[in-house]
């Protein structure tokens, strides 16, 4: 290190930096053009930032235990325009710390830049974000979706497949006093169960969402979990999760997600899980079926378990359908519109409490003075797409529900 970076990097630790707001790190990144993502894990009070000095964030297949700390945020279906996205932490910050973290290897110039617009932000701290306008290709309706959702019953009646996931997207206005920080912020209040998350990438956009489903994760006890979820019906005011009455319909959607994930650990010969549920849990103004399963690393010799299921579950059949290559065949040839990062995944690799990567769901993506809010619905033999299209406005309740708050 020469004496100028250890200079910066000493500094950077310094008492001087406990006094920024999330708007001010947030703010004088994207002044930069620099990636951000900020995110709070469930039951949690903890936010984190971590942002990227780089311009080069694309990646390829992710090898989580190789992986430096930065942020994973990888789209539905790669393509040429949507690459999975690494956003290392040359920076991180915490609240719980409360002070900004320098990476070792995070480049000297970069870092003072930083610093100037950091310093900058104190007078200035109206937060923008990065923004995406052509997305003529990104754009769906109501009615695509109950089409879609017709010729998928049919399909499945037609024995082509067992389970595929539809989805839509709605495009809304952003109220005058939007401000980016305070709408995450909100979120996380509002979602205390969820993982809540903020990506802003330069040329790719800004996201924002409160996650139920837990994909992969490896916390710092060597714990691998994942999820099967699915069924969906609204939480009525003050009911018990107890008392929740599910259809055939929902119990057959969310077991076929459970066959699913045990196939995977089949294929991995892994026969050291615990499996729990299915279970009733509450997510924001929803209730959905959830069987939690898990991996005791410290006794399981599988180091490389959570890639390994990574690569195997995505997408799994809460976001896609069952068997998987039909149900993605369909979803590309049927859905109209491109999900972009929606029913992606995203979240934090090797941080201090460990890797916990999430489907993108309950998500907008925020245009210049727009956003576009995303859902979808597990579709089976006894769908209809107008009980579907209800389904899809109950889930984008849960960020819509943000915007009406300014
Ligand atoms: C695809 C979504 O939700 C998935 C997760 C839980 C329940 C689901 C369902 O009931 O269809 C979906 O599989 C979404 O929120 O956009």
């Amino acid at each position: 290190m020469t004496q100028a970076s250890a200079a910066l990097k000493g500094r950077a630790t310094g008492a001087e930096f406990q006094n920024f707001t999330l708007q001010q790190i947030i703010g004088a990144a994207i002044a930069q053009r620099l990636a951000v993502a900020a995110w709070r894990l469930p039951n949690s009070s903890d936010i984190n930032i971590c942002i990227s000095f780089s311009s080069d964030y694309r990646t390829g297949q992710p090898h989580l235990e190789e992986s430096p700390f930065g942020f994973l945020f990888c789209p539905f279906h790669e393509s040429e325009r949507e690459a999975n996205l690494f956003i290392k932490a040359d920076l991180y910050y915490s609240t719980a710390k409360g002070r900004l973290q320098v990476a070792e290897d995070a480049p000297v110039y970069a870092l003072e830049q930083y610093y100037n617009a950091l310093a900058k932000q104190k007078s200035k701290p109206a937060t923008q974000w990065h923004t995406l306008e052509d997305l003529e290709h990104q754009l769906s309706s109501p009615e695509l979706f109950t089409e879609a959702v017709a010729r998928a019953v049919e399909a499945i009646r037609a024995e082509k497949m067992e389970k595929v996931v539809l989805s839509r997207n709605h495009t809304q206005e952003l109220p005058e006093a939007f401000e980016l920080v305070s709408a995450f912020q909100a979120l996380q209040e509002a979602y205390s169960c969820a993982f809540v998350s903020l990506v802003s990438v330069p040329e790719v956009g800004t996201w924002m969402g409160a996650s139920p489903e837990i994909l992969v994760s490896i916390d710092q006890n060597q714990l691998f979990k994942t999820v099967a979820l699915a069924g969906t019906q609204p939480a009525a005011e003050g009911a018990s999760t107890a008392n929740a009455i599910w259809r055939q319909k929902e119990i057959e959607e969310q077991a076929m997600v459970e066959r699913y994930i045990l196939s995977c650990f089949k294929k991995l010969r892994l026969r050291d899980y615990s499996e729990v549920g299915p279970r009733t849990i509450v997510a924001g103004n929803l209730l959905h079926l959830r069987t939690d399963f898990k991996v005791d690393l410290k006794e399981v010799d599988f180091p490389t378990l959570g890639s390994d299921m990574l690569q195997l579950l995505h997408p799994t059949s809460a976001v896609c359908g069952l068997p998987k290559a039909p149900a993605l065949q369909f979803i590309l040839c049927n859905e109209g519109y491109d999900r972009s990062y929606y029913s992606g995944f995203l979240g934090p690799v090797n941080s201090a409490d460990g890797t916990h990567i999430y489907v993108n769901l309950r998500c907008m993506q925020l245009l210049t003075d727009t956003a576009i809010l995303y859902a979808g619905a597990g579709i089976t033999a006894e769908s209809d797409p107008q009980n579907e299209l209800q389904e899809t406005q109950h889930k984008m309740q849960t960020i819509a529900h943000i915007l009406q708050q300014f």
